[in-house]
């Protein structure tokens, strides 16, 4: 086995440049994933690595030979597709043995057969025919055929889209263990976020024919390099904000921010286990009906949250160093309209679109930190939505002014839909400016 360097390789079609100097390092024995969304480049530059498709420019090297010209029989790269692709007519062991050399004594076959079947957990299985394996079995069988020759690297192009998913996890993990087990350096391909946390030791996020960052999953989830990536790996909520001396004011109040260093008028991007429910302490003031002139928007029956200022200019206007004020009826809605997400295809966004944000915030205290500052009411909205997954569950929470808000948390959610809840932020959050 050895590493695996691609540099600057640069690929087009008719014309149009699908890979624009994407560049990728694995390790010797390291499994990586290079993820993104439908459409990035992935699978040419899969391609590219193993031969089928020569680049334009860039080169592609298996620890110290480069092979960016030789052809896929020459490589030494085994590819795993995203179906089996057995050979239906021929036994499990004769797949398995189908790139060993032909000319190789066959004791030295069988045994390398025998190897590798036991390699993804299938011995004794050699005489069988594909049609009396399952899915999962099938796949392991590829990854068996691809890793019998002794590639230098081994490719998985979404090996596991064409399986259910209560088997998909199973087969991930046998697979993880066998390449590991195998000692493979490993580059797999896919769109799926929790398929690249859960597998590999490094992430590749790829966004337009490009890698953008490249990290251990932990890494890329807590430290994304803009906003793009943090929406599109782990789920992340964004909202306005304008920041300075390590604070970002948003609507949620003031949010200490992760030492990025960056200041100005931004998003922030927080997760959503980041996100805390509480319900409202009971007050005299509670339970008292926001008067018509203050209703929110939509028109939801909003309590006036307790204690809070009421949302007039005066109580927000925090100066050059804070989002713009706004008042119930006249929204400013901050920087840039509502698209900085660099491209990739966000997911578990928290803004609405064409929703009002920015502005909003709550918090005369002055504090420093996250934790909302000091003296300001904590800013509230209503549940709209319940989830329950099993482990956790996810809560959506309707902002007076139509900011939504997603909360995770542990086990079942103790809100129901209409509770009204104050929303607080535990840890530093993300800051990204504004693009341009
Ligand atoms: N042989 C080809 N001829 C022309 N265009 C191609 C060819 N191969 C890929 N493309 C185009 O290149 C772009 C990137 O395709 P690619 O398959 O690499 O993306 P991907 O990230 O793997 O997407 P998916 O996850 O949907 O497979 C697409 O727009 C595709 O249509």
């Amino acid at each position: 086995m050895s590493g695996l360097t691609v540099s600057e390789v640069v690929k087009a079609f008719d014309g149009v440049r699908v890979l624009r100097g994407a560049s990728l390092s694995v390790r010797e024995g390291s499994f990586a994933a290079v993820l993104g969304p439908s459409g990035c480049g992935k699978t040419t530059l899969l391609r590219i690595i193993a031969g089928f498709e020569r680049a334009d420019a860039g080169s592609v090297s298996l620890g110290e030979r480069e092979v960016t010209s030789l052809p896929p029989e020459k490589r030494r790269v085994g590819i795993v597709p995203q179906e089996a692709a057995l050979f239906p007519h021929l036994s499990v062991a004769r797949n398995v043995g189908f790139g060993l050399p032909r000319g190789a004594p066959r004791a030295e076959t069988s045994s390398r057969v025998e190897e590798c079947l036991e390699l993804v957990g299938l011995s004794g299985y050699g005489s069988r025919m594909p049609y009396e394996l399952s899915g999962g079995q099938q796949q392991r069988v590829a990854l068996a055929r691809a890793l019998a020759p002794r590639p230098g690297v081994v490719l998985l192009d979404e090996p596991f889209n064409a399986l259910d998913r209560s088997l998909r996890g199973v087969v991930r993990d046998e697979v993880r263990s066998a390449v590991k087990r195998a000692g493979a350096t490993v580059v797999l391909v896919t769109h799926d976020q929790e398929e690249a946390l859960s597998m590999a030791d490094v992430v590749a996020v790829m966004r337009d024919g490009v890698i953008v960052q490249s990290d251990t999953p932990a890494e890329v989830y807590a430290s994304p390099v803009d906003l793009g990536v943090a929406t599109f790996v782990g789920e992340a909520v964004v909202l306005d904000a304008v920041s300075s001396g390590g604070v970002a004011s948003c609507v949620l109040g003031r949010l200490r921010q992760r030492s990025n260093g960056v200041a100005g008028t931004g998003f922030v991007a927080l997760r959503p286990e980041q996100v805390t429910l509480t319900a409202p302490a009971v007050s005299a003031e509670a339970g008292v009906a926001r008067p018509a002139s203050r209703a929110s928007r939509n028109g939801a029956d909003l309590l006036d949250p307790a204690g809070s200022p009421p949302e007039a200019g005066e109580d927000h206007d925090h100066g050059p160093s804070g989002p713009a004020s706004h008042t119930g009826e006249d929204h400013d809605h901050g920087p840039s309209g509502s698209s900085a997400e660099g491209g990739l295809a966000g997911n578990g966004h928290g803004r609405p679109a064409g929703s009002s944000h920015g502005g909003g915030v709550k918090d005369a205290g002055g504090g420093d930190g996250e934790g909302l500052g000091t003296g300001a009411a904590a800013p509230r909205g209503r549940v709209a939505r319940v989830e329950f997954f099993g482990h956790d569950a996810a809560v959506t929470v309707t902002m007076d002014d139509g900011v939504v808000i997603r909360a995770r948390t542990k086990g079942a959610a103790p809100h129901q839909v209409g509770d009204m809840v104050e929303i607080g932020v535990d840890g530093p959050v993300l800051f990204f400016p504004a693009a341009g």
